[in-house]
């Protein structure tokens, strides 16, 4: 069996892997090993055959006994340890969660529903290093994987509502504390019938602003408002998590020679865990909307078609509906007024399973049958 290295497990995508990794039973699949940098010599999670010694993520030598490593640890992590394994001549296989790696020659992005065919092709050439991509991105190729795979895409925009936890689970805390300063605020007029909405309102617009509201972590409100910016700025105006767009997309699909444009505004609301997207795409042909919804629905096992219907859409296509599942919904599809070649849809995914955790252990499997 071969031997997996695990550093990231405890925090919230390495939590996640663990418990889909114990859900598919993948850990009978491989030896696993646990590293950290902060537990080394504690005991290291119970994956239902008692739990064993954490080693230590800083150990080279240690790590380099790994025929595998998945990482869910973080960019600097991987920033330092990679190269210098690779260095010292470690050649297994590297799996990670962090953005480090996306771009370099030598990876691949992986999202195996959507790419399994450029996944295939690097692991018979060879290719060493395989990288989970960008949260909005994944969950975005999942939602419109038949769009592109029937060549019916000349452009794109995808404008995100993207939740809490793609910032961490510092962030998921500090909405919850927002929304509780709220709440706790305005208490006395929402339980009186009789007042007015307007002090209701002026009373939560004066707690957003109070000094002592918690924004430690985001920089402005988030709860009961929305901050339209998300991670470092780009040279060209950008936000880098709208650059992901077209840059990881055209990767993933393994056509960066001939890119499609995408590109949109990527927005932080008070979701916690499911990121949304609201995509206008400008078609190569003019196809009805039931061709267009049997090719979206038809891509794979987890996207599904809800009608452009008021019910279906409060019913199935909400953060609160799809948080802590695999299911890709992707509804309110229809023509826009520009044209018949321009379609909009609405999408939402968990990004912590589809949009973190879950293309990574499908990888390790992956990797696991072919190195068998
Ligand atoms: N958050 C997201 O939505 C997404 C994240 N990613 C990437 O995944 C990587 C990890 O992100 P994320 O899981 O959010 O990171 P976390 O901050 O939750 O965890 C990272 C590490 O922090 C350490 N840690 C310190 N204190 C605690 C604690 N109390 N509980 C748990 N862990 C603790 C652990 O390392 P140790 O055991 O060594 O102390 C842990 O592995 C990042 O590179 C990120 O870019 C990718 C896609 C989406
Ligand atoms: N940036 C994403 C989360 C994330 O970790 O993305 P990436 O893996 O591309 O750094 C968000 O804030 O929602």
């Amino acid at each position: 069996m071969k031997t997996v290295g695990f550093i990231g497990w405890r925090g919230m995508v390495g939590s996640v892997l663990m418990n889909r990794m114990l859900a598919e039973n993948d850990f009978n699949a491989c030896d696993p090993f646990f590293f950290s940098t902060s537990q080394a010599g504690l005991k290291g999670p119970d994956i239902g055959r008692g739990a064993s010694e954490v080693a230590d993520a800083l150990d080279l030598n240690r790590l380099a006994e790994m025929d595998i490593i998945v990482s869910c640890q973080g960019g600097d992590y991987t920033k330092d340890c990679h190269p210098r394994l690779r260095d010292n001549g470690w050649n297994g296989y590297w799996i990670d969660a962090a953005s480090t790696l996306r771009m370099e020659k030598k990876s691949v992005i992986v999202l195996d529903p959507v790419n399994r065919r450029v996944i295939d092709e690097a692991l018979s050439r060879g290719v060493r290093d395989y990288v989970g991509g960008n949260c909005t991105v994944s969950l975005m190729l999942m939602a419109l994987g038949g769009l592109f795979e029937n060549k019916l895409i000349e452009w794109m925009t995808s404008m995100t509502y993207q939740a809490a936890s793609g910032a961490g689970a510092k962030n998921m805390r500090e909405l919850v504390s927002q929304m509780k300063a709220i709440g706790d605020s305005a208490n006395s007029l929402l339980s009186d019938p009789a007042s007015a909405i307007l002090d209701l309102d002026r009373r939560v617009t004066e707690t957003l602003r109070e000094k002592s509201f918690p924004t430690e972590n985001f920089g402005a409100p988030l709860a009961a408002g929305l901050i339209p910016w998300i991670d470092r700025p780009m040279p060209n105006g950008q936000t880098r998590e709208e650059w992901k767009g077209q840059a990881e997309t055209n990767k993933i699909l393994g056509r960066e020679d001939h890119p499609l444009p995408i590109d949109g505004q990527c927005v932080r609301i008070g979701a916690m865990r499911c990121h949304s997207q609201a995509f206008t795409i400008k078609m190569t042909r003019d196809l009805s909307l039931a061709e267009i919804e049997e090719i979206i629905g038809g891509h794979n096992a987890w996207v599904k078609v809800i009608p452009n219907e008021k019910e279906a859409s409060l019913q199935e296509l909400t953060p609160a509906k799809v948080t802590g599942t695999l299911s890709v919904p992707v509804g309110r599809i229809r023509k826009l007024n520009m044209g018949p070649t321009y379609l909009t849809a609405f999408s939402v995914g968990d990004q912590l399973l589809w949009g973190a955790a879950e293309p990574l252990r499908r990888m390790l499997r992956i990797l696991i049958e072919h190195l068998a």
